[in-house]
C-alpha cells in the first residue's frame, strides 16, 4: 500500500448514449471499518456479508489481525471474524500500515489508547500530510502516550494507558472520527465515557455497539447537539451483520446520471441513513429527480433503491449545516453544479481542505482547467454552472492519491466536449473498486 511504485494509470471516460441500467453499489466503507473492529473486539465468531474490500477497509482488516483477530475472507464480501474480547488486544509485531485511510488510523488509534500496547501507525503520502492532533489531544487525556512526527501527523508511536481514564469530552470539530476513536477507547475504560457533539454527525458506530450489545446511551442535548456515553468493560456479543451500500459511492453515479442527458438508472441498496444523505436531500433541492423505492432497513441503517433520471439543475446557497451529512459528497457536488443553470454557493466546508487531498483547491484547479468558473473561499467554493451545456474539458487534471477527486473528474467527463483526463486511477481503489465497471455497465466507455 505505502510502498506501491507503480506508474499512473490515467483515466478518461465518455458517454457516447445516455446512462441506462441497473446497479448495486458495494458495502458502506464507514461501516465496514466498524463491522471488522467491533466483531474483532467481540467475544466469539461473527460473520460479516457485503463488505466493502477496498483497500481502506483491508487496512483495517490486518490491523486487527495483526492485533490477535482472526480475519478471514470466505467469498465476495462475505468475512468471518473471531474476536479476541474487549482487552484482549495484543501487541502488533510489525507497524501498522493504514495506507490512505483516516478512519483507520483515527478509530484504530482510539482502540489501541485503552490497551496496554504499543502501536506504530504509518500510511501513504496523503495520509501522512493529515492531521492527527485532533485525536492525539483526547486520546492523551485517557492516558495513552503518543509520539507524533512534527504537527501531529504521521508515521506516529502510540502507547496505550495501563489504567485509562474516563473523560468528558466536547468535540472542536464536527468528526465522526474523532468521536468513534473516543467511543471505542470507552470500551476498555471501567467508568462511563461522554463524547458531546454539537453538531450532529455519522452515527454508524452508536447503532454498531448497540448492536454488538455495548451500554451506550446518546441524549439530544438543548444546543441540537449530542451526548453520548458509553460504559466500558463491555462483552461485545458477536454478530451477522449485513453491511448497506455506500452512499458516498452512489453519489458518483447518481451525479452521472443526472449530468449526462436522457439517462436513467436504478441504484440498489443504498444506505440512507439521515446523517449520510446530505447529497440526495440538496441534489433534490436543485431540481434532481430522484426517486426511492422499497425504503427498508438492512444491518440496523435505513436503505432504499434510488431510481434517477437526467434532470435540468439549478443552483442553490447550500445551507452549511448540511456538510456534516455529506462531507465526502462535495466533490461530486461540485460536479453537479458545474452543470447546473446559475450558481451554486458552498461554505462552512474547510474541512475538505483536510482529507485525502486539499478538496477545495484540487477541485477547483480541474475545474478551472475544465473551463468552469469557480471562485475559491478559505471556507468553499462558488461555481458558475454551464446551465447544461457540456463544459469543454481536454485537461489532464491531478488527483493528488484522492478516490474523490479521481471519480470527480472521471464523471464530469462524461458532460464534456473533450474527455478530462484523470492522472491516476489507482485511488479509486481505497473506496470503489468497482467504480471503472459498473460505470462500463451504465453505458460509460473509456475514451
Ligand atoms: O467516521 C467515518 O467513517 C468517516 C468520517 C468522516 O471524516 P471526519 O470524521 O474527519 O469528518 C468522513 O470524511 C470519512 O470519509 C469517514
Ligand atoms: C475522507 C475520506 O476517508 P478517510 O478519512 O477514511 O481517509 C473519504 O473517504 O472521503
Amino acid at each position: 500500500m505505502t510502498s506501491s511504485n507503480t506508474p499512473p494509470s490515467p483515466l478518461s471516460l465518455s458517454a457516447p448514449a445516455p446512462l441506462a441500467g441497473e446497479v448495486r453499489v458495494p458495502g458502506d466503507k464507514s461501516i465496514s471499518h466498524r463491522a471488522i473492529m467491533l466483531s474483532a473486539l467481540a467475544v466469539g465468531r461473527s460473520e460479516v456479508r457485503g463488505l466493502l474490500e477496498g483497500e481502506d477497509v483491508l487496512a483495517t482488516a490486518a490491523a486487527m489481525r495483526a492485533m490477535g483477530a482472526q480475519v478471514e475472507r470466505l467469498g465476495q464480501g462475505h468475512w468471518v471474524v473471531d474476536g479476541v474480547g474487549v482487552g484482549g488486544l495484543l501487541q502488533p509485531d510489525a507497524q501498522l500500515d493504514m495506507g490512505n485511510s483516516g478512519t483507520s488510523t483515527r478509530l484504530l488509534m482510539g482502540l489501541v489508547s485503552s490497551h496496554p500496547i504499543t502501536a506504530t501507525f504509518v500510511g501513504d503520502a496523503s495520509l501522512s500530510r493529515r492531521p492527527m492532533g485532533r485525536v492525539i489531544e483526547p486520546l492523551s487525556r485517557i492516558g495513552a502516550e503518543i509520539t507524533a512526527s512534527p504537527d501531529g501527523r504521521l508515521p506516529l508511536m502510540l502507547r496505550g494507558a495501563d489504567t485509562p481514564l474516563p473523560i468528558h469530552y466536547r468535540l472542536p470539530v464536527a468528526s465522526a472520527q474523532v468521536k468513534s476513536a473516543i467511543l471505542l477507547a470507552g470500551l476498555n475504560i471501567g467508568a462511563e465515557t461522554v463524547v458531546e457533539e454539537p453538531v450532529p454527525t455519522r452515527d454508524h458506530s452508536e447503532r454498531m455497539l448497540k448492536g454488538f450489545g455495548a451500554e451506550l446511551s446518546v441524549e439530544p442535548m438543548a444546543d441540537g447537539g449530542k451526548r453520548i456515553a458509553v460504559r466500558g468493560w463491555a462483552e461485545l456479543k458477536p454478530q451477522t451483520l449485513e453491511v448497506p451500500g455506500d452512499p458516498s459511492s452512489a453519489g458518483f453515479l447518481l451525479v452521472a446520471a443526472l449530468i449526462v442527458p436522457g439517462s436513467n438508472i436504478t441504484i440498489h441498496g443504498v444506505g440512507l441513513n439521515p446523517t449520510r444523505d446530505g447529497l440526495v436531500r440538496v441534489l433534490q433541492e436543485m431540481g434532481a429527480d430522484i426517486t426511492k423505492l422499497n425504503e427498508r432497513e438492512v444491518g440496523g441503517e435505513p436503505v432504499a433503491d434510488l431510481l434517477v433520471t437526467h434532470s435540468a439543475l439549478t443552483g442553490i446557497e447550500v445551507p452549511p449545516e448540511v456538510a456534516p451529512s455529506m462531507i465526502d459528497e462535495y466533490p461530486i457536488l461540485f460536479v453537479a453544479a458545474a452543470l447546473a443553470s446559475g450558481r451554486t454557493v458552498m461554505r462552512g466546508i474547510e474541512e475538505l481542505r483536510v482529507k485525502e487531498s486539499d478538496r477545495i483547491a484540487a477541485m477547483a484547479a480541474g475545474l478551472r482547467a475544465a473551463g468552469v468558473a469557480v471562485e475559491e473561499l478559505p471556507d468553499g467554493l462558488i461555481v458558475e454552472g454551464s446551465g447544461g451545456e457540456k463544459v469543454a474539458g481536454g485537461c489532464t487534471v491531478a488527483t493528488h492519491l484522492d478516490h474523490r477527486i479521481a471519480m470527480s473528474f472521471a464523471v464530469l467527463s462524461l458532460a464534456a466536449k473533450t474527455a478530462i483526463t484523470v492522472d491516476d486511477r489507482a485511488p479509486i481503489a481505497t473506496s470503489f473498486p468497482d467504480f471503472l465497471p459498473l460505470m462500463q455497465r451504465l453505458g460509460a466507455v473509456q475514451a
